[in-house]
């Protein structure tokens, strides 16, 4: 929309609204002060209602949210409570600042301002991250080569860990859900129930048990089949949602979940 309609839309909008509302609004950071103030303050700080929706809102509180690469805390837009909310994701100190990512990089955050080599490190991780989310949601490789695209959800589990310092967050969430849909197309119900429950786990992390995507991903870890795309690409994986095993420790079960060097017995 050009900026000249937006002004007056929100214009209007604002003219409406109670006087300390209008006053909170007009206090939120503006990063292009000029002739157009309210659209101005409005593109600064508007969050998305959704990620893909072409609706934005600005909250008093949760717009003062700086922006970092590596986030204590993450928004997302909850269609329940039509809302957006804020979850730590991960220890936060007292005193230390709450942040969330928004922006691109090359900004002053805890991410961006690592010493030289440990950026370099960062930055190889992070394309590494990109290729394999890629190579990951290629559905021709779904198909015909699932064993290796699960593979390659291991190794973005270890990028994940590793950018993260452990907090996978919500990317470690969506990784969790492939790996779930990789499964339950060739009918592996026990691993996919697995992942389902692990992209549980992280999606209420990261936007709270009353999260819609949260609850549809619990139910999919209980009745895994239910998946639109059960036994879709193949039935070569057929287990049944009981065959997870029982007595492996934390390493081989790692390696069972993801299909890694296992004797034939196991996979
Ligand atoms: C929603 S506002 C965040 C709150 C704002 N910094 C304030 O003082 O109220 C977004 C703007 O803050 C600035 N900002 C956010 N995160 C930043 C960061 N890590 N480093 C520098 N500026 C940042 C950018 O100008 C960005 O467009």
């Amino acid at each position: 929309m050009p900026l000249q309609i937006l002004e007056a839309k929100l214009a209007a909008q604002l003219k409406a609204l109670p006087k300390d509302s209008q006053r909170q609004f007009l206090s939120l950071y503006n990063k292009s002060p000029g002739k157009l103030p309210f659209s101005t303050i409005f593109k600064t700080n508007a969050l998305p209602c959704g990620s893909d929706s072409p609706v934005g809102a600005v909250y008093p509180t949760i717009c003062l949210i700086n922006h970092s690469c590596v986030p204590n805390s993450h928004n997302n837009w909850n269609d329940n409570l039509e809302h957006e909310t804020i979850h730590a994701i991960r220890p936060i100190e007292a005193g230390e600042e709450i942040t969330i990512p928004y922006d691109k990089g090359g900004c002053t955050c805890l991410g961006c301002s690592l010493p030289p080599p440990e950026l370099d490190d960062s930055d190889a991780r992070r394309l590494q991250i990109q290729l394999l989310d890629a190579a990951i949601g290629d559905p021709y490789r779904i198909m015909s080569e699932p064993r290796e695209v699960l593979r390659d959800c291991y190794s973005m589990l270890q990028n994940l860990n590793e950018e993260f310092g452990g907090y996978i967050g919500i990317l470690g969430a969506r990784l969790y859900y492939d790996a779930f849909q990789i499964s339950i197309a060739h009918g592996d119900q026990a691993r996919a129930s697995v992942f389902a429950k692990r992209a549980y786990e992280s999606r209420v992390l990261c936007e709270g048990e009353d999260s819609p995507e949260a609850q549809r991903v619990r139910s999919l870890a209980m009745k895994p089949a239910r998946h639109m795309s059960f036994e879709l690409a193949s039935r070569q994986w057929r287990r049944s949602k009981d065959m997870v095993p029982k007595s492996l420790d934390t390493e081989s079960f790692e390696k069972w979940l993801f299909k890694l060097d296992l004797p034939r017995d196991l996979r």
